[in-house]
């Protein structure tokens, strides 16, 4: 019997994402259709013997997230419940703190997936490789690019045996260009080393002058308590794929991973995949549409464009490399390109709405998204547009490299700009 723990993190975690993650938990954020960690809820529900996905996180539980939880339970024919830290406790806390709901049952092994990660989740592989040797931590790791390596965990590996000799979380030099996926596969021994870092935090809390002041006495960071402290003892094991993965941290990468989804539904989901039908839109390449959205027969739909519940695309409109959110309206001759749109916006007739892709380097094999900081030297670098919930866009605008803060209601263009 096995068992997945999704991390799930909590509000302030989300900050990169801004203005989407004000409206839904970013766990929750569509990305090609469906919310993020769906993804792996489907992953882990094709795994043989998989018994319960636990989602661990410092979230208030909302309607949405309660809603999320039952139509997954119910899709999935699976429980999946989230359990809630009383306070950030890293990325080991939570497992830690909620280790004998993670034991219960006495899984063989249990999954442990980032939420903010996209894959192709290769679990079964994972399992078959756990199964041969049964090492306490098995890493799923990919590689990238030697300067973006520094944006992620670092493995250097034993290339016969694929143990883990050395592994620095985001080095300030160059390690490896392994890096960790933030999926894993733990035996149940791994929860020792766990308890071992809980017992050693506490002594060292109570040698502290005020205890009552120092702040994470629960947390755990798995990757430098643990991966750090017990790389080369023969404990920990990595596994290479050289599958779609992605972090999704920002709205940019949202839509990247958008695209990755949307390329392997041609595999996982042909049925996600809007065709072209006669009287219907045109559609280029990978598109989504929810069934509850109207789309006008003139539009023109993709590539990597995916339109949420209740949206509505008048005549003329042509979108690509787009998300459409919830409930948004684009007026007759609207044209989107490399932007979000969020819940409830109104686009009005003949208006862009464009932004800049930072897509991974396409002639780099290993590189990845670059982890974006919105700002150098001052100025606001080009990026995707964003339009936060409820925005309103009149016509015959332009909105280029923009983020627009919720309810706003524009009256002229603007570029490069953050509206607040
Ligand atoms: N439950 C819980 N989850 C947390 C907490 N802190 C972070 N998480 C979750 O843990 C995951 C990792 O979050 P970060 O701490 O932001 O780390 P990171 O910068 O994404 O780096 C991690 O992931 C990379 C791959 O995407 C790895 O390369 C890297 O080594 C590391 O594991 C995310 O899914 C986040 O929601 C916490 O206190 N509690």
């Amino acid at each position: 019997m096995l068992k997945a723990v999704i991390l799930i993190g909590g509000p302030q975690k989300g900050t990169r994402f801004r203005p989407l993650s004000f409206e839904v938990p970013k766990p929750l954020f569509p990305v090609a259709g469906v919310p993020m960690i769906q993804h792996h809820i489907e992953a882990c529900a094709q795994v043989p013997g998989m018994q319960e996905v636990l989602l661990i996180g410092f979230y208030q539980p909302d309607e949405a997230l309660t809603q999320f939880l039952e139509a997954a339970q119910q899709e999935f024919n699976l429980p999946v419940r989230y359990l809630q830290e009383f306070a950030p406790l890293g990325t080991g806390g939570g497992l830690y703190h909620f280790r004998d709901q993670i034991l219960a049952g006495a899984p063989e092994a249990f999954f442990v997936l980032n939420a903010d990660v996209c894959s192709d989740f290769p679990l079964n592989a994972m399992l078959d490789a756990h199964r041969r040797q049964r090492h306490p931590f098995l890493l799923l790791g990919t590689t990238a690019n030697r300067t973006q390596s520094l944006n992620y965990g670092c493995i250097v590996e034993n290339p016969q045996t694929h143990e883990v000799l050395h592994y620095v979380e985001k080095p300030s030099t160059f390690i490896s260009d392994i890096i960790n996926c933030g999926i894993y596969l733990f035996s149940p021994e791994a929860l020792k080393p766990l308890r071992d870092v809980f017992q050693r935090n506490q002594q060292d809390r109570q040698l502290e002058e005020s205890p009552g002041s120092w702040p994470g006495a629960g947390t755990i960071r798995l990757e430098q308590d643990v991966f750090s402290a017990l790389a080369g003892q023969g404990q920990i094991y990595v596994h290479l794929t050289d599958g779609i993965w992605s972090q999704i941290k920002s709205a940019g990468s949202a839509l990247y991973a958008s695209r990755l989804y949307l390329g392997r539904y041609q595999i996982t989901h042909p049925e996600r995949l809007a065709k072209h039908t006669p009287g219907g839109p045109r559609i280029r390449g990978n598109v989504y549409i929810h069934p509850t959205a109207k789309v006008a027969p003139s539009a023109v739909l993709g590539p990597n464009v995916s339109i949420g519940k209740g949206v509505t695309l008048g005549e003329g409109v042509r979108l690509r490399e787009s998300i459409v959110l919830h409930g948004a309206t684009l007026q007759e001759h609207t044209c989107v390109l490399h932007s979000i749109v969020g819940w409830g916006s109104t686009v009005g007739r003949w208006a862009r709405v464009e932004g800049t892709p930072n897509d991974p380097n396409p002639n780099d094999p290993r590189a990845r998204m670059d982890s974006e900081s919105l700002f150098k030297d001052g100025k606001l670098l080009p990026a995707i547009t964003i339009l936060g919930c409820r925005v309103r866009i009149p016509a015959e605008v332009l909105i280029l490299n923009s983020i627009v803060l919720p309810h706003k209601e524009l009256s002229r263009s603007f570029t490069n700009q953050i509206i607040l």
